[in-house]
Parts: C-alpha cells; structure tokens; sequence
C-alpha cells in the first residue's frame, strides 16, 4: 500500500480563531479511513482545506506525490480527488439523468465547447448509462431530483462525485438525516464502492464507521487525538471519553 493523500502539519483559523492546528493523516491507496470527532472538532474545515474550498494557512496537501495544497479545487478534481457534501449539491429541477450529464461534461476536455445537445455525445451517455445501471438509478433517470426520496438525493450524490473517475472520494457525513432503512442502503452502497477508490469519510453514526473503516482518525478541538485501528479506537478510554460518552462504543460493538 502506498500514501494516496497526505496532509502534512495543516492549520487553519477564522478570523483568529485556530480551528485546525497541526493536522496530519494519510490515506492509502484502497484504504478506506474515517474520521470522526465531536461537533465543532474541525472535520468539514479538514474537508475543505484537503479539497480546496478553502485557503490554508500552513502545511501541505500532498496527492500521489504531488503537492495540490494552493491548486484550484477542479484542479484537485483532475488529479483524482472527489468529494460531496453534508447538503447535497444537486440541481433540483433536473432529472437524474440531467445531473449525471452536467457531471460527466465537467471532467470532458471538450466541457467548455459544447456544440450540440449532450444527447449526441455518445461517449457521455455511455458513461451515464453504466453509471445509473450500476448503482440501481436507470429507472430513475427521467424523474427530478426534487422528486426523488431523501436517500435517493444523497446516493446520486456519490454517484456524480464517481463521475469524475477519483482515486479518491471524500464523503462528508454520507448518512446525515437518512432514516435507518436508508443509512443501511447507503452503509452498504459504501462497502461495495470499488476498492480502486480509496475513501476518506466523515461520519457520526459509530455503528457505519465500524463497518466501512480500515482506519479511523478522532479529531478533537481540531487537533489529531489519535489515529489507530477499528479495535484500537473502540478499546481506547480516552476516545470513549472525549466522544463516546461509552454508550455509543458498546452499541458499535453488537
Ligand atoms: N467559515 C467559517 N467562519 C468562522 N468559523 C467557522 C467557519 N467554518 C467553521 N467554523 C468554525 O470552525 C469550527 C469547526 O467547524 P467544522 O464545521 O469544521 O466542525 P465539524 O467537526 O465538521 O462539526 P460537525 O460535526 O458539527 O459538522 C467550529 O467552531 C465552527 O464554528
């Protein structure tokens, strides 16, 4: 296994105030690394500092070998990173399928010079048609987003963030408002991601984070509490204390 992401000593503040403060993780290829912390710890402004929605103040950004930490975030995304986002970033009054062609358009190199309708793009449907069918949304192509149930939104999100073929796909809080029926569907919709895509997730609901984790990092007042195996946070008492209350742990572990 080789480092596919590394974040190297990261800080960032708002208006003085220190929200991230000396951060550093790395991510495998085909590792499948989840972080979790209290509210407030710092884990979307990690999101953001790694995928370039925000600025930096100090450290590095490094992807496959490469410094990426002052790249544009579509820059990131042509070397290889996706991510999505606790509210979903999708056009409500398209179909799916219009969603899926805007997505796929983005990584085209002729994305900029569209002539003709994306119909006549053979390449695009194509690739939006394996799409849909692989992730059980053919059927649904033709009915709006805003149609669609809460879970559903949620799950063509990762699939459009797949669009773009990442090494690497960054899932922030992937379950937030699901129902129990859905989180299970969307738990296992992770687990059966391609191993090719390595995972970087941020995740509340410990009983996901066991089942999808190789590797789980706490945040804490956002800084690295610690880094270490699924056994080794659930064993670990100063983790049960500062997040866990103990409750959750115990439910994570049946
Ligand atoms: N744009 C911003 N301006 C000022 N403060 C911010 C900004 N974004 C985040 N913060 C603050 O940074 C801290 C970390 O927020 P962040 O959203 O990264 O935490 P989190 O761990 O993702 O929390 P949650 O689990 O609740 O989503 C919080 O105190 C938050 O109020």
């Amino acid at each position: 296994m080789v480092n596919l992401l590394k974040v190297e000593r990261l800080s960032k503040s708002f208006k003085g105030l220190q929200v991230l403060k000396n951060v550093s993780l790395e991510v495998e290829s085909e590792e499948r690394h989840v972080i979790i912390g209290p509210n407030g710890a710092g884990k979307t402004t990690l999101f953001n500092c790694i995928t370039g929605v925000l600025p930096i103040d100090d450290g590095v950004v490094m992807l496959n070998g490469r410094k990426i930490s002052g790249l544009p975030s579509d820059t990131r995304v042509a070397n290889g990173m996706a991510r999505t986002f606790q509210k979903n970033n999708l056009f409500g009054n398209l179909t799916v399928e219009e969603n899926l062609h805007l997505a796929i358009n983005a990584c085209k190199p002729y994305r900029n010079n569209i002539i003709k309708p994306f119909r006549m793009y053979t390449d695009l449907l194509q690739e939006t048609q394996e799409l849909l069918e692989r992730w059980n949304l053919w059927e649904r192509r033709h009915r709006l987003v805003n149609e669609l149930s809460y879970g559903e939104q949620r799950l063509l999100e990762i699939v459009l963030a797949l669009a773009s073929k990442p090494k690497i796909l960054l899932l922030d809080e992937p379950t937030s408002g699901m129902s129990p029926a859905e989180t299970l569907q969307t738990t296992q919709l992770i687990q059966s991601l391609p191993r090719s895509v390595s995972l970087l997730v941020i995740e509340h609901d410990m009983e996901v984070v066991f089942s999808i984790a190789d590797r789980i990092t706490v945040l804490h007042h956002g800084e690295l509490f610690m880094t270490g195996s699924p056994n080794e946070i659930r064993g670990d008492e100063r983790v049960k204390e500062i997040y866990f209350g103990g409750g959750a742990m115990a439910h994570a572990q049946t």
